[in-house]
């Protein structure tokens, strides 16, 4: 089943002189459960697509269609409740707020999407359990260490039970033994619950784990490699 496609989708930064074309006529495809890399050097559109296929940025031109929809055009309120709902996100710098428990920040996505306040515990310690980071729950997330904190993003990234968890540079920040264990956790989720894992990085270990990976070059697909 098709969970995703991107029909030749551009998208242009800056004006006139300092025009710049991050991607240029992109076509992509990616289904349900899959795990996909996406590769390529620095500058060579990567996060451009991601954000893209994440409904974070929007194309100059081209389609996006998520389960059998055309989200292209579709109001940002909206855009935001399929986010809410069906994504996960976890990146290389985390994003957390650091001053707050470690509850508070993966509880975040059911707040915003109203879930009442006792729901939001019990989701967020069994989501904190499959981590493996339970017994944190009330420390701050400054105090923990970066392998810790990269965990609390994925049960913030899966507290939701999102159909895709996109992932920018998960291990980027880790050394290779704590990115190994984020990597199998987001795996096991890939696995064990049909979420398509959507990742891009430089690290070719973590592309060759992925079921498919896609090499950009100057805004483009270069190459397919399953
Ligand atoms: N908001 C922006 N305004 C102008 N140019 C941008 C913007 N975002 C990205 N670009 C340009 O688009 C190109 C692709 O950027 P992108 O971040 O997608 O690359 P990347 O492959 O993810 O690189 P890296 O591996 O370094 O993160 C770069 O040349 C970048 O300078």
């Amino acid at each position: 089943m098709t969970l995703m496609e991107v029909k030749n989708v551009q998208r242009v930064f800056g004006k006139g002189e300092s025009e710049f074309i991050a991607l240029n006529d992109v076509s992509l495809t990616i289904e349900k459960g899959e795990s996909v890399a996406i590769i390529g050097k620095s500058g060579s559109g990567k996060s451009t697509l991601m954000h893209i296929l994440a409904l974070l940025d929007r194309p100059t031109k081209g389609e996006i269609i998520l389960d059998g929809k055309d989200v292209t055009q579709i109001k940002e309120k909206q855009l935001n409740h399929v986010r809410n709902q069906q994504f996960g996100f976890v990146f290389q710098q985390f994003f957390m707020n650091a001053k707050d428990s470690v509850l508070d920040n993966v509880t975040l996505p059911l707040k915003i999407s109203g879930v009442p306040a006792k729901r939001r515990k019990e989701l967020a310690m069994k989501a904190l359990q499959q981590v493996d980071l339970a017994e944190k729950a009330k420390s701050k997330a400054n105090d923990l260490s970066g392998g810790q904190k990269q965990r609390v993003c994925v049960a913030r990234a899966i507290i939701n039970q999102p159909q895709v968890i996109f992932a920018d540079e998960p291990t980027g920040n880790l050394d290779s033994t704590t990115g190994e264990r984020i990597e199998n956790l987001l795996f096991d989720l890939n696995q064990s619950q049909g979420i398509t894992l959507i990742i891009v990085t430089h690290d070719e270990d973590l592309a060759a784990r992925c079921d498919r990976k896609i090499r950009m070059r100057d805004g483009k697909i270069i190459e397919e490699v399953k």
